[in-house]
């Protein structure tokens, strides 16, 4: 039986006193893809940072890559945060180095000391995201597209249990769109787990799989026509 990296039980979602979902079961197992799907503000932003713990868990049970949100203290957030990637709608990118020392940046921090093994690890996650030749490169110097690859590249660093893409498309023309999800298709594909927020249909029809929408405070699975 593949483990579980979410479970969430009658869960609600709020943004402070604002009831957004509610009700909402989910298993999610190790090395699934699974799309959040809505219309803008119907929730799935606030859906991922609830699994981040960016919102806290106050009402029902949620487990993600085995820490309990509900119990979750703000000093173990950290911890929490290692386990996942996240990658964002706007890259988020630090704008003033490279692309090697945007990486060096997040394994320091993340309590990496030795170079060789850094260097070799930010090698690594460059060929995995087919940008192995662009580590000197600034965030400027580099297309959408290729900010995003390195923005996924960043959120493989750790080997994370979770890979969480909130809108990863949604500043790139559809062409890059489709680059980038093969990309994550390819990261799935090698076992990695991975829950992604999209406006994107036409990527859901090329690449599908279970689709989870957020509609009128719920979430609910609903079943993929070709058109
Ligand atoms: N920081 C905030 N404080 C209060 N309410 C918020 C905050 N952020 C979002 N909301 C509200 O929570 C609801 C859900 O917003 P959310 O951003 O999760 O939706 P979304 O589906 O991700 O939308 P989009 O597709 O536009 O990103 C909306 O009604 C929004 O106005």
């Amino acid at each position: 039986m593949p483990e579980t990296i979410v479970k969430l039980e009658d869960v609600a979602v709020f943004q402070n006193e604002n009831l957004v979902l509610q009700n909402i079961d989910l298993e999610v197992k190790k090395g699934e893809f699974v799309y959040i799907i809505g219309k803008t503000g119907s929730g799935k932003s606030s859906f991922m940072k609830t699994l981040y713990a960016d919102i806290p868990l106050k009402q029902g049970n949620g487990q993600v890559a085995d820490f309990d949100l509900r119990k979750l203290e703000e000093k173990n957030i950290p911890y929490l945060r290692r386990k996942l990637g996240i990658v964002f709608q706007d890259f988020k990118l630090l704008p003033d180095r490279n692309v090697n020392n945007n990486l060096l940046f997040v394994l320091k921090a993340t309590g990496w000391t030795d170079p060789s093994k850094m260097n070799a690890k930010i090698e690594e996650v460059l060929d995995k995201v087919g940008m192995k030749s662009k580590g000197f490169k600034y965030p400027h110097e580099l297309s959408g597209g290729e900010q995003q690859r390195i923005a996924i590249a960043r959120a493989l660093l750790n080997d994370p249990e979770l890979i969480l893409a909130d809108e990863p498309t949604g500043n790139l023309d559809p062409q890059t769109s489709v680059e980038v999800m093969k990309v994550l298709q390819e990261i799935n594909q090698n076992g990695r787990t991975i829950i992604m927020a999209t406006h994107d249909y036409a990527l859901i029809l090329k690449y599908p799989h279970k689709t989870l929408k957020c509609d009128g405070s719920k979430v609910f699975e609903v079943v993929q026509k070709a058109v």
